[in-house]
């Protein structure tokens, strides 16, 4: 069979698959019509009275099985779908943002020299919404890029056969005839290439298109995994990209809350700088915003059920909406899940929403008793949260604040447990009295996704300025060192963390006792990262440089070095010299003030903790092969342990 002609009839059947890219030389599934914008004209459909399926019941032998099956369909229909939004007004996102974007791809659709623009945020902040409807409104075509997956072309390769051609799946044919004549072996990176073939061609133009445009504007959400190897192999195609394109390109990277920042790590800074790569930052949509989302999608649902449904009430819409974290997406799917009939989730619900009924039915008893019911309801919202709500990851930025700031007051979720109520302290303790918690401050240690101690080692470097009262920083820094005290020792650490973390938060927050507003209090990481860092390098050096005296790091630098420091003898040589001065002596005069300290960004996750375990590791290493878990031998120990110091071994020239 003429596999050209089986193409065309493909063609004439999946026009999108293979006409629409403007190369042909790519399989039809890495490089396609965005998905989303096919789903946005659908979802247009559905916003049309459904008439057909009722039509065509009127007429056709198979009514009822064809009624079922579109109805299960429009059952199944994920609600994030049904509802993406269609114009800018339906987006859930700041208009200040669609703005900016907007401004940035009219700028540049509109010359012949493309551009690169980079989109971060949260997950499902509706950063790839923002794309597709800004590309409908401007007439954009939307080429978006996804990673091939890497089986097919690998099995096929691997079995070396060429499978045999389906007649009745045409455009598969197509595919397979690509993959045999070479492609199949050709890797996902050499794939993503096409950035630079692009600017090449035009769309074909195909009957039915409605005239659609040729300018178009390709999207990239998935990266190709090498690209996280070597992000050098990503830069070095867009710098290619750059100098020849001429449409616009717009990666899309969610930023990850558990510590992995793509965004910097695909895009740093100095290319960022050198590829002139415009870069917008969404936030999480807004708890109002959401609010009006969801209550519209729910009274449209409970619209059309004709009953059988019933709009959600305004507290589990509320609680559906805490739970989301700012994500569009995992809001709507959560309420879509919540309505469906006969599920356990509709079960926790129910329970929720008696459990709320009850609350707002008991206000009228006393004040010990409502008490207990705020806590009640506050514990049921968490256990609905966790069936339904997405992983609440904090910033590290925002955790910090979250303690620093020390937010007191009157309110439902504030916490009890650490105030004693005021009449019941005795006068003499009556200064110990502080105003109810608003946050929990373990689960904001939890949810930075940091260790106990390095949270409480961030605390330790900023909270001076959040304090106005020198006996408060007394206290402070008391329970602070309480805190180190209790993970001293290595063996009961990994239990006792939990509490030094607790002693460190709870006692920063009561210590603060005078709760003025300080305003927006720049935050700096922990200087002890640096000191360590360079400790790790002086070690390196040291064992490197002095290797004949066979000594560990810590007598070199703490007894030897002084010592030869002393020595007016010429060493070896330069290397060992400069060493020397810089370690072997205290100077007063190179350290005048504090060491310039590094600012903490406010979407810096918690990276530097990885970066120091790793040179924690290093370091256990360099210190006599001891794991990480061991202690390390203090300089007194080293002491007795090497009582004989054979300095005699030095010679000079
Ligand atoms: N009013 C709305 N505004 C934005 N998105 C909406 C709205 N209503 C429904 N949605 C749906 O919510 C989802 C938002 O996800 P989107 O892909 O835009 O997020 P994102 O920020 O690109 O995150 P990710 O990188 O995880 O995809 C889309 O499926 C969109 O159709």
């Amino acid at each position: 069979m003429d596999k050209l002609s089986v193409g065309d009839k493909a063609a004439s059947s999946r026009p999108n698959r293979w006409v629409d890219p403007s190369f042909t030389d790519l399989p039809g599934e890495s490089f396609s019509l965005s998905r989303r914008r096919k789903v946005v004209c659908a979802n247009a459909e559905t916003k049309r009275p459904r008439k057909r399926a009722g039509e065509a019941g009127s007429s056709g032998p198979h009514t009822s099985f064809l009624l079922k099956e579109s109805a299960q369909r429009d059952q199944d229909e994920p609600w994030v779908d049904r509802y993406s939004p269609c114009s800018q007004a339906e987006l859930a996102v700041h208009k200040k943002k669609i703005e900016e974007v907007e401004n940035w791809i009219r700028v540049h659709s509109n010359t012949s020299k493309g551009g690169v623009l980079l989109l971060t945020g949260p997950s499902g902040c509706g950063k790839t919404a923002t794309v597709q409807v800004l590309s409908l409104e401007l007439d954009l075509r939307v080429q978006e890029w996804t990673n091939p997956s890497s089986q097919e072309p690998y099995s096929s390769s691997q079995h070396g056969e060429e499978k045999p051609l389906l007649s009745c799946q045409c455009h598969c044919q197509v595919r397979i005839k690509w993959r045999m004549n070479g492609l199949s072996c050709s890797s996902q990176l050499s794939q993503f290439s096409f950035l630079l073939r692009v600017n090449k061609y035009n769309c074909l133009k195909m009957v039915g298109d409605g005239g659609a445009t040729d300018r178009k504007l390709i999207l990239v959400e998935d990266f190709p995994n090498q690209f996280y190897r070597q992000p050098g192999s990503l830069h070095d195609i867009l710098r290619r990209f750059v100098k020849t394109s001429r449409c616009p390109l717009v990666f899309i990277v969610s930023d990850s809350l558990s510590g992995d920042s793509s965004s910097r790590f695909l895009f740093p800074r100095d290319i960022q700088e050198e590829l002139d790569i415009s870069s917008i930052s969404f936030n999480p949509v807004a708890p109002t915003t959401m609010m009006k989302v969801l209550t519209r999608i729910s009274t449209l649902e409970a619209g059309k059920s004709c009953g059988r449904m019933c709009v959600t009430e305004q507290t589990v819409l509320e609680t559906l909406c805490s739970g989301s974290s700012g994500d569009i997406r995992s809001a709507i799917n959560s309420l879509q899940f919540s309505s469906l009939p006969d599920t356990s989730l509709e079960k926790g619900l129910l329970r929720m929403k008696k459990d709320i009924h009850v609350t707002s039915l008991s206000k009228a008893v006393s004040r010990t008793n409502q008490r207990k019911k705020k806590s009640k309801l506050k514990k049921e919202q968490n256990e609905e949260q966790a069936i339904g709500g997405k992983d609440a990851s904090l910033f590290l930025f925002r955790a910090l604040g979250k303690i620093l700031h020390c937010k007191r007051g009157k309110h439902e979720g504030a916490e009890a447990a650490d105030c004693a109520p005021g009449p019941d302290l005795p006068s003499h303790l009556s200064h110990l009295h502080r105003e109810a918690l608003l946050v929990d401050p373990e689960l904001v240690v939890e949810r930075s996704h940091m260790s106990g101690e390095f949270f409480s080692l961030y605390l330790h470097q900023n909270y001076l300025d959040f304090f106005s009262e020198v006996e408060d920083v007394e206290r402070a820094s008391e329970y602070l060192s309480d805190a180190d005290l209790l993970t001293s020792d290595w063996t009961s650490r990994s239990t006792m963390a939990l509490y030094g973390s607790s002693v460190a938060t709870r006692g920063l927050l009561h210590s603060n006792s005078q709760q003025v507003s300080v305003g927006f209090r720049p935050l700096h990481k922990p200087n002890w990262l640096l000191v360590n860092k360079k400790h790790r390098e002086n070690s390196l050096a040291a064992q490197s440089l002095f290797r004949s005296f066979c000594l560990t790091p810590v007598s070199l630098q703490t007894e030897l070095l002084p010592y030869l420091a002393k020595l007016t003898n010429p060493l070896r040589n330069q290397a060992q010299i400069a060493f020397i001065q810089d370690v072997g002596q205290m100077s007063l005069r190179r350290f005048p003030g504090r060491l310039k300290l590094e600012a903490l960004t406010d979407k810096e996750p918690a990276q530097l903790e990885r970066d120091s375990e790793e040179e924690e590791e290093g370091q256990a290493g360099v210190e006599e092969g001891l794991p990480a878990s061991q202690p390390k031998p203090t300089t007194s120990q080293v002491l007795l342990e090497e009582e004989e110091l054979i300095i005699e071994d030095y010679t000079s020239d």
